[in-house]
């Protein structure tokens, strides 16, 4: 295994990329992070503000900005870029970003193409945007995080709805980073033998608890830079294990759990019963509908110099 990645790269210094950004500074992942963004000026400033969080916690991790085209040397590439919008929708939310995202997720992956590295789309709709990724770079190694945030929350609502530790909870959430996510609950254990899940209240947190925490705080951005982080010490080969990540299922992209051996990756689907059966099936049809719509978006030019 290895020990330290020689690089990884950040795109986007908003809320996540911020986040993900400190994680792995904080963790001492890897020996040189390069962030990306809009601007060289947003690049440029985190870059010093994770060298101040460098030097206060002794960290390895050398940070510095560049520009995206730049990452092709990195490892992995976290992509956590969002175009500026109003998502003005109150169900289905994350769909909201499909037209404003894909234009600027399409120029990125234009700039990577071929890139063979790790990549890991955090930009929302994830499920479409990381198969648009995937499809207009070329890359192999492209996933997308969501069904493993979704999965975390799961676990963590169970073991309360249960009061259990949330160690003791193993089962996955697949499906759509959305509307349409799977609760696995016919193969949920505790401490390995099965159990009754009640599963309005769990879907009914799931549905909630992002909501609440945008409403908090403007953005979600620990969870989601936790399982990047994770994520990225899976991909890296640092620790073998498994997450729930977007990835090709059948004729679309949609979350489904990953195993990596030395960052190796191999898909595959917890059992279901048929009722999750039918419930991804139907994921699957949504996302491939919304996925034409997505890939047909025509490449606009990138907004302009002001917000965010
Ligand atoms: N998949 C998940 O689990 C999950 C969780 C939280 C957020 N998200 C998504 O992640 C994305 C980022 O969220 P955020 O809160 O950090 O957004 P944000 O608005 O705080 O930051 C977005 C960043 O993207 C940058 N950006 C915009 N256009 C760019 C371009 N062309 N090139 C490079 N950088 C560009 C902006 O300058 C900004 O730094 C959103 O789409 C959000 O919905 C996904």
């Amino acid at each position: 295994m290895t020990a330290r990645v020689p690089a990884v790269g950040v795109i986007g210094t908003g809320a996540v990329g911020q986040t993900v950004s400190g994680a792995v500074v904080a963790s001492g992942l890897c020996d040189r992070l390069l962030v990306a963004s809009r601007t060289v000026e947003q690049a440029a400033a985190l870059a010093d503000d994770l060298g101040d969080m460098r030097a206060a916690l002794g960290s390895p991790v050398r940070p510095a900005a560049t520009e995206a085209g730049e990452l092709r040397e990195c490892d992995a590439v976290v992509v956590a870029v969002r175009a500026r919008f109003t998502n003005t929708r109150t169900s289905d939310v994350r769909m909201g970003g499909a037209q404003a995202n894909a234009p600027v997720i399409r120029s990125l992956a234009e700039q990577l193409v071929g890139y063979p590295g790790t990549v890991l789309v955090v930009t929302n709709p994830v499920d479409l945007l990381t198969r648009l990724w995937a499809e207009v770079s070329g890359s192999q190694r492209v996933f997308g995080i969501g069904s493993g945030l979704d999965s975390v929350r799961y676990r963590l609502t169970l073991a309360r709805l249960l009061d259990v530790p949330v160690g003791a909870v193993a089962g996955h959430v697949i499906g759509e980073h959305g509307e349409a996510a799977v609760v696995c609950a016919s193969s949920t254990t505790v401490n390995g033998h099965p159990v009754p899940v009640p599963l309005q209240q769990v879907r009914d947190e799931l549905k909630v608890r992002p909501g609440r925490i945008n409403a908090g705080m403007g953005r979600t951005r620990c969870g989601p830079a936790g399982v990047v982080a994770s994520t990225l010490r899976l991909a890296c080969g640092v620790e073998d294990g498994a997450t729930e990540l977007s990835a090709p299922y059948g004729k679309t992209w949609l979350g489904i759990p990953v195993h990596f051996t030395e960052g190796q990756p191999l898909p595959s689907l917890p059992p279901l019963d048929a009722a999750e059966a039918r419930q991804l099936e139907a994921a699957s049809t949504k996302l491939r509908a919304a996925y034409l719509a997505v890939r047909g978006v025509p490449l606009q030019p990138l907004p302009g110099r002001n917000g965010p």
